[in-house]
């Protein structure tokens, strides 16, 4: 098997390289590369590893034909465009907690370099000013800080905070009553933090709820003399209205550490008064780059050697424990997904998948997943599990989940029912004992077939003498037969075929098949 092969395209702790190669990839650690250069050459990787530099567009994407896995060693994925990765089937996971403990430290910092305007006081100190006089500060003990966004970073902030005997106030629309307890915070909404708070620091993603949320109106309602950290996400200030302020005085002091545009090299709040800056240090600490490189590393290991799915942002998370016995449920329903989208007519508005005995005991999400997989490669042929649940929701396929524990004749099985313009069809299949999947019915005839290659599937009336005709029109037309599967619903009655062969059967024969005494219903198939 070929190794899949990773390209590590920001500056990252050199254990993320290792651990690739230890865990059977190959790795590029390229950094620097321009989009067109990304461009030209993503074609060739399987992983794409970044932190918060590389831009991960859609037109990037349109050339990443092998691409599997974007990890982002650290937390914002605003850099990457989601659902042109979920289009494309690719998974997107982050490290979501590696470097939050740095980041909230970070804030902090600023927090204390405001208070005490440590960067001015430090630079004047080293130009020889001795300029003791000019540097007033503030105590925090007792001061009201603003949280705004309370999750993770959020809450340790808040801890850090509470340590320093400032009283913390939160604004969250997720943050649940019992969970500000926890953290020992007031929960408050907006306008009320912006009255009360004496230093407001930011914590959501940038989302369109949260762009501009220090909007210049929301700054005008802030208390006069407040001071204001942001070690989220540039774009969540409206920076001329902090500049402006700053300079009239209203607020006292601000720190920033991303900016709305990045790198920010000419600013408008370069020199303002009591203005800080650092260029997007929040993560880089050795602790946090170790950990998220490492996390990184094992993640996209994970899923492009063993399947197993951490932190994806756009799929349902499958350990790398339940990823083995997962696999071969998964071969099972994308093969039963495949086998009902190539025999149903028309549009399919509605799917159920039902599992019975231990597939019911497993985790549904990626059973589901690959059944639709299966069924959406009748529109598509690039679909997988990433973007099969999209492309269904976008066709309005509704799609439901049935768990039954309860074993019925074999110990476990997996069903998929479409809703047909003639009534519901279904189709189901179990796995042997050596993890072999079987279909075992087929529209409520019960039949055992491997579905893999090139099938013909035939539905005729049980007479005597069919099968040998079938035999013979394969044989005459030089088509070699592998395996020859038959069910019937009564003696006499409908019955079905599944023969698999040794070439596509070409459409002169499956006419021909069609004109046979008997037959009601002939479709070559392919898995
Ligand atoms: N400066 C840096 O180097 C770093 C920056 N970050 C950034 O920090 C931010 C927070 O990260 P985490 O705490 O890990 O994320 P998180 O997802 O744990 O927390 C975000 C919180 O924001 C809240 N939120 C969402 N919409 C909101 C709204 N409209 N108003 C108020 N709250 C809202 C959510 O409910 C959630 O509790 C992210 O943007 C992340 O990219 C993270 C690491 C390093
Ligand atoms: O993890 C995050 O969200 C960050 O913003 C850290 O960015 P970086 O990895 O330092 O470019």
């Amino acid at each position: 098997m070929t190794k899949p092969k990773v390209l590590i395209s920001d500056k990252m702790d050199p254990n993320a390289a290792r651990i690739f190669e230890e865990r059977g990839c190959e790795v590029d650690v390229i950094t620097g590369k321009t989009p067109e250069e990304l461009k030209a050459t993503i074609g060739q990787y399987d992983g794409l590893a970044i932190r918060s530099s590389t831009k991960v567009t859609a037109d990037i994407l349109e050339a990443a034909d092998n691409l599997k896995v974007i990890g982002r060693a650290g937390i914002g994925v605003d850099n990457v465009d989601i659902p042109a990765a979920s289009a494309k089937g690719v998974v997107v996971m982050n490290t979501p907690f590696g470097n939050s403990i740095t980041t909230a430290e970070h804030a902090i910092a600023l927090i204390m370099a405001l208070a005490r305007q440590i960067p001015a006081a430090n630079a004047r100190t080293q130009a020889g000013e001795w300029p003791k006089s000019d540097f007033m500060g503030v105590e925090v003990t007792g001061k009201v800080l603003g949280l705004i966004g309370a999750g993770n970073i959020g809450a340790i902030v808040a801890s850090r905070a509470l340590g320093l005997r400032m009283k913390v106030v939160a604004y969250d629309p997720f943050l649940t009553p019992e969970r500000a307890i926890e953290l020992g915070v007031e929960k408050v909404d907006l306008g009320e933090l912006l009255e009360r708070a004496d230093f407001i620091t930011l914590h959501t993603p940038l989302t369109d709820e949260t762009r501009n949320i220090l909007s210049r109106e929301r700054l005008a309602q802030t208390k006069p003399g407040v001071r204001i950290v942001n070690c989220a996400r540039g774009g969540l200030v409206d920076e001329a209205a902090l500049k402006d302020m700053l300079e009239s005085g209203h607020v006292a002091g601000a720190a920033l550490d991303v900016f709305a545009q990045e790198p920010a090299k000419d600013s408008p709040l370069f020199g303002a008064p009591n203005f800080i800056c650092t260029p997007h240090l929040g993560a880089s600490t050795t602790e946090a780059q170790v950990n998220v490189a490492l996390q990184v590393a094992e993640q996209m290991s994970d899923y492009l050697v063993d399947g197993g799915v951490t932190n994806a942002l756009n799929m349902p998370s499958l350990s790398a424990e339940e990823a083995p016995k997962l696999k071969p449920y998964m071969a099972l329903a994308e093969n039963l997904g495949s086998l009902v989208g190539q025999l149903a007519h028309g549009d399919l508005p509605k799917i159920s998948v039902e599992t019975e005995g231990a597939a019911a005991d497993l985790n549904q999400k990626p059973i589901v997943g690959a059944v639709l997989a299966g069924l959406m490669k009748r529109y598509s042929q690039s679909v997988n599990m990433v973007n099969a649940p999209y492309l269904a929701k976008e066709r309005g396929i509704e799609v439901r989940e049935i768990r039954n524990s309860q074993r019925g004749v074999y110990q476990t099985l997996v069903r998929v029912t479409v809703a047909t313009s003639q009534g519901d069809r279904s189709v189901a299949g179990t796995l042997f004992g050596n993890g072999q999947p079987r279909l075992v019915e087929i529209f409520g005839i019960g039949i055992e077939a491997e579905l893999a290659g090139e099938m013909l599937y035939i539905v005729n009336d049980d007479v005597p003498g069919f099968i040998g005709r079938v035999g013979s029109l394969m044989g005459e037309h030089g088509i070699n037969i592998g395996t020859f599967h038959l069910g019937r619903r009564a003696t006499g009655g409908e019955a079905v075929m599944l023969l698999s062969v040794d070439q596509k059967i070409p459409q002169d024969v499956i006419e021909a098949a069609c004109a046979l005494d008997g037959v009601k219903v002939v479709r070559g198939l392919s898995f």
